[in-house]
């Protein structure tokens, strides 16, 4: 049995911590509020602010724990690399949980070490940076603080007139110390994928069917498996996966994101050094061992015999329109379980705001079914459940 630390525990922890007790591990869930969806599950629970140094060394040393896995980018990740160098197993490792918390580190990585292909990028430290650099980069373009996840504090750009509300906007949704933002060349792309890739410490580098996944302001709203895209592109994002999750270093299983063009061909665009959110769609049962499963097997150093499609999925979730500190209650539960195919899985967060996700519903199919009537049922039947 291994004492496992995991750093936030939203609703991709709960789930790996159902992965992980389902193998006798004892885990100790963390976060800064209370009531959270993994420690709903956790043998323990810790409640403080992981972006303070201190606070994050006594827990590790009231612990000791053989395994820290960060669940989000909100971490002092910088005094990671101590916890490694005593021996405690980082996940996937220091290097790339502290690379990938901040996009500079990342990107600068990926086009310029690696020479992965990226949408055209500067960094801005103030308005007028901003304003220089999208002169260069030209209209629409897209607009994040350099420290930020699920669409916050993004913008998408559309006009010269616009960049003075993307820069507040971007200062105000940056989490972290740092006023610092990336504009990128905004890429048409056709589609954009998550490559989960697996890394192992004794066996290659493995990879799932590609899932497929529609954003609106920068977050999640549906994901599919497998999204149809050209051989060939899937033959470079997996190349380039192998490349980025290479030079991170580390064994755990990762989210690669890509947009892909016909005309252009495919861009790498972030990756998740952890499950990622779009691959909720594997609790469908869309494989035979979901991303949370696999994640844990390559942090314990356990087998993955196969990775194999089993059925398709979509996911569709469910978002907050209200915002408060009461516990929401949930209507349409009952009509969603009327459906055939389908699970539901309310995350169990104790608050609301507008827009959290609260929940996601899970559609399955036959491989082979169609895939645009799952998702389509998978929205269906998201839209039927209401918060309040
Ligand atoms: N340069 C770009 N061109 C076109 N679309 C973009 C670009 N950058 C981001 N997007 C859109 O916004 C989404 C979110 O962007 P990104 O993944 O960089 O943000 P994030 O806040 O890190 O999200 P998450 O943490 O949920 O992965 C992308 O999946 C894509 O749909
Ligand atoms: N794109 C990253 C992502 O989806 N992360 C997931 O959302 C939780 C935070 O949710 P909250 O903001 O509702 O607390 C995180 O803890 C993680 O499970
Ligand atoms: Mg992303």
């Amino acid at each position: 049995m291994k004492k496992i630390l995991l750093l936030g525990s939203g609703e991709l922890g709960k789930e790996f911590v159902i992965s992980a007790q389902r193998k006798g591990q004892y885990i100790i869930a963390c976060d800064s509020y209370a009531g959270a969806p993994a420690m709903q599950v956790a043998d323990e629970c810790e409640v403080f602010s992981m972006l303070d140094g201190d606070a994050l060394e006594r827990v590790v040393r009231k612990h000791q724990p053989d395994i820290i896995v960060p669940e989000i980018e909100a971490i002092r990740t910088e005094r990671l690399y101590g916890f490694e160098k005593e021996g405690i197993q980082v996940v996937p490792s220091a290097r790339a949980v502290n690379f990938t918390m901040n996009r500079k580190a990342i990107r600068d990585l990926a086009a310029q070490e690696l020479g992965l292909k990226t949408a055209k990028y500067f960094y801005a430290k103030s308005f007028d940076e901003l304003k220089a650099a999208s002169e260069k980069i030209g209209f629409p373009c897209v607009v994040k603080p350099l420290m930020s996840s699920s669409g916050k504090g993004q913008s998408l750009v559309k006009s010269a007139d616009e960049l003075e509300h993307a820069w507040e906007y971007g200062c105000n949704g940056s989490r972290g110390d740092i006023k610092e933002l990336i504009i990128e060349e905004f890429i048409k792309f056709d589609s954009e994928i998550t490559l989960l890739t697996v890394t192992q410490k004794n066996g290659p580098t493995l990879f799932c069917p590609p899932i497929g996944h529609v954003q609106k302001g920068g977050d999640y709203r549906e994901s599919f498996q497998p999204a149809h895209i050209d051989p060939a592109h899937l033959k470079e994002a997996q190349e380039m996966a192998e490349k980025v999750t290479r030079a991170l270093t580390g064994a755990g299983l990762w989210g690669v994101e890509f947009f892909l063009s016909h005309e252009n061909g495919v861009y790498f665009s972030e990756l998740s050094p952890r499950p990622h959110d779009t691959g909720m769609v594997t609790l469908a049962g869309t494989q035979n061992l979901n991303e949370f499963e696999l994640h844990l097997r390559a942090v314990l150093g356990l087998p993955i015999p196969n990775i194999k499609q089993e059925r398709i999925g979509a996911s569709a979730v469910v978002l907050s329109t209200i915002a408060s500190q009461e516990r929401p209650n949930y209507r349409g539960v009952e009509e969603v379980t009327k459906e055939e195919d389908t699970y539901i899985r309310i995350f169990g967060k104790p608050t609301t705001r507008v827009n959290r996700r609260m929940g996601v519903v899970l559609c399955y199919a036959p491989l082979n079914s169609d895939l645009d009537a799952l998702r389509d049922k998978a929205k269906r039947i998201a839209e039927k459940v209401e918060v309040y």
